[in-house]
């Protein structure tokens, strides 16, 4: 499923930061014009990938015109995955302090986060999932407080927990960003091969 050559997709999220770091990785690599619009989507449950089509098809009816929308997990090896799609609210209640000590009992500390973008080019249209998967390990807090479980997530290969370390350096390991490669690979691609591609792109 493609957009229209020069169309608009909105990106729908109620996260400031997440937006940010979505501009900084995407920069002009991806074929159409980002805009952003802060709706608070429900917090659905069940697997990621149902939560994430939910979610888009959800915004896709707000909008109604093509949208992306974005949840992130964070899962405990330990914990047989959990608290995955829930960390928002166990973020919220135990901050990142409380992520590290509810490991306490394991010895097992290892950890991914996953990000799930999900496409519709509208309402009553079927939704495309991209997913991007960081590994790692949870670890006493450490670093700026400015995003979330960063602090307390340290990837494979690294020293330093996702806060610790340079933005540039976390944007081109995250879990955001693997995702953000796969969405913009498969929409190149289609942008293309579709006839549009071949056409002048009217201005927005
Ligand atoms: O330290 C972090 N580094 C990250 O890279 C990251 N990405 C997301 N999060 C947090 O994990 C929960 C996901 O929940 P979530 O996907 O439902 O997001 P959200 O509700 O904040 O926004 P949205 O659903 O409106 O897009 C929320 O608490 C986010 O703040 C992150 N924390
Ligand atoms: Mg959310």
């Amino acid at each position: 499923m493609a957009v229209p050559a020069g169309r608009s997709v909105v990106f729908v999220t109620g996260n400031a930061k997440k937006l940010e770091e979505v501009i900084q990785i995407l920069g002009d690599r991806f074929p159409y014009k980002l805009v952003s619009k802060t709706i608070d989507l429900p917090e659905y449950q069940g697997e990621p990938d149902e939560i994430s089509i939910h979610k888009c098809k959800e915004a896709a009816r707000q909008v109604e015109g093509p949208v992306i929308v974005e949840d992130t997990c964070l899962c405990f090896k330990a914990l047989g995955g959990m608290p995955g799609p829930y960390i928002k609210w166990f973020l919220d209640k135990l901050k990142p302090e409380g992520l590290y000590k509810l490991l306490a009992g394991f010895e097992d500390k290892s950890a991914w986060a996953l990000c799930t973008f999900a496409f519709s080019a509208g309402k009553d249209e079927p939704v495309q999932l991209f997913r991007g998967i960081t590994e790692g390990h949870i670890v006493e807090p450490r670093g700026p407080r400015d995003f979330g479980w960063d602090p307390c997530f340290q990837p494979e290969g690294y020293d330093k927990t996702y806060a610790e370390l340079p933005k540039e350096v976390k944007n081109t390991i995250s879990h955001r960003y693997r995702a953000l490669a796969a969405m913009s690979e498969h929409f190149s691609q289609t942008n293309n091969t579709s006839p549009e591609s071949k056409k002048k792109k009217p201005q927005d």
